[in-house]
Order: structure tokens, then sequence, then C-alpha cells
């Protein structure tokens, strides 16, 4: 495993919701928009303003084939992107998954 698959691994498993954005992203914005309207904390790290956000990037697509951002992990699982959280947030499951995640954390 990769140094930086080893870092996103970590960054999930100390956070029990975080958010890999892009800071002039759109579906970034929603879904942190999104999030906190269910007043929930989350980290979130931008990762055009770091210098090692591609790389981080690229360690995601490897762990979960998903290679667009936001990627959203809640409760130390990986749920997808913006369109996968709006799902969650219209079919109920939301609010359950992160109840379960800060309770747990
Ligand atoms: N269906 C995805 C779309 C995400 C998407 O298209 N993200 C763009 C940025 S807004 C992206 O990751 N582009 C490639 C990149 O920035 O590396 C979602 O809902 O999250």
């Amino acid at each position: 495993m990769s140094k930086y698959q080893e870092q996103v691994k970590e960054l999930v498993a100390e956070n029990p919701i975080i958010v890999f954005s892009k800071s002039w992203c759109p579906y970034c914005r929603q879904a942190k928009t999104t999030l906190d309207a269910e007043n929930v904390q989350h980290k979130d790290l931008e990762l055009d303003q770091m210098d090692t956000g591609d790389a981080i990037q690229a360690a995601i697509g490897e762990l979960t084939a998903q290679r667009t951002v936001p990627a959203i992990f809640i409760g130390g699982k990986f749920i997808g992107g913006n369109s996968d959280l709006q799902a969650l947030k219209r079919n109920g499951r939301l609010k359950v998954m992160l109840k379960e995640a800060v309770s747990t954390a």
C-alpha cells in the first residue's frame, strides 16, 4: 500500500465524516452545505490547496475506484460523491448514517 493510500486510510479512521474536496468545485460545495444543514462536524480537505493533493486524489482513486471530488467517507465507509450523498439524503439513510458515525466516534 502506498504512503498516500495509508494517509487516506488514517484520515478516514480519525474523522467520522470527511470530505476530500476542491475549493472551486460546485459539487463539493453542495456536499459540504448538505452536511452543514445536518448540523454535523465534518473534516474537509481542499486537495487543490495542498502540495500532496494530487497524490491523495490518486490514492483515493486506487482505494475506491472513484477519481472525482468530492469523495465522502462517513463512519469509515466510502459513500461516493455528491450525487450519492444527495441520494442518501432523499432516501432518509443519511441522517441514520451520520448519527451512527458521530455516536461511535
Ligand atoms: N457525480 C459526481 C461529479 C463530481 C465531479 O464531476 N467532480 C469534478 C469537480 S467539480 C471532478 O472531480 N473533476 C476532476 C478533478 O477535479 O480531478 C458527484 O456528484 O460528486
